[in-house]
């Protein structure tokens, strides 16, 4: 099993979400309005992408978490099916989170990207006091954050090609080296964003 090192970190020092109608809530997984497509299938949030992705051989398990209106209702469902779990899934998590967050990125690459800009150079920290593996909990009656954050150092390490010369190469997404990486059945491949990007751009030009 992977394992990851804790941090600390001071509150006032980072950008933090816990809300995602609150500033930075559009670094959630959870937060509306970044939606995605993949293999032709339209998916209202990154939380369900992921999700889904726990799923790969049970296409019908697939299907029940993409309905879902809200993304927390996709959680709840995956929760349900938690034994259906890809037998790796606790090893690969993090390469597919790191996957999501990058397709989120790709094709919605002004919006999610702008977003993810405004927080440099500062620490990225979703604020979770269940979850300190995702996030990283409040410490009671200090000004100290203290947990793995790996979403937070996932979105960072997204931040920092972002605002590099390499930028424009994360509108290409390639496919995880992974059996069975598979959505409704079918195999994922490259999400080529280039097309939608210059759509996007046209549409806020015309808007
Ligand atoms: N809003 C919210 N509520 C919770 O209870 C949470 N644990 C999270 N964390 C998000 O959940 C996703 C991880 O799911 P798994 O625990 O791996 O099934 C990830 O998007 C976290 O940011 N959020």
């Amino acid at each position: 099993m992977k394992k990851y090192s804790i941090r600390k970190y001071i509150k006032n020092e980072c950008c933090c979400f816990s809300s995602t109608k609150k500033e930075f809530g559009g670094l959630s997984n959870m937060c509306a309005g970044y939606n995605l497509v993949i293999n032709q299938t339209e998916i209202l949030t990154s939380e369900a992408l992921y999700q889904a992705l726990r799923f790969s051989n049970y296409p019908e398990i697939q299907e029940e978490i993409l309905a879902q209106k809200s993304p927390m209702s996709a959680k709840m469902v995956s929760k349900k099916h938690i034994n259906n779990s890809r037998i790796d899934w606790e090893e690969i998590k993090v390469d597919i989170m790191r996957w999501c967050l990058k397709v989120k990125l790709s094709q919605n690459f002004h919006k999610f990207g702008l977003l993810l800009e405004t927080t440099y150079p500062k620490p990225i920290i979703e604020i979770s006091n269940k979850d300190a593996f995702w996030g990283a909990k409040k410490e009671i009656n200090t000004d100290l954050i203290i947990g793995i954050n790996a979403l937070g150092r996932l979105l960072m390490e997204l931040r920092s090609v972002y605002i590099s010369e390499d930028k424009y190469s994360l509108l290409i997404v390639p496919p995880l080296d992974l059996t069975d990486f598979k959505l409704l059945g079918k195999q994922i491949g490259f999400i080529d964003s280039r097309e939608r990007f210059i759509a996007q751009i046209v549409d806020n030009t015309n808007n």
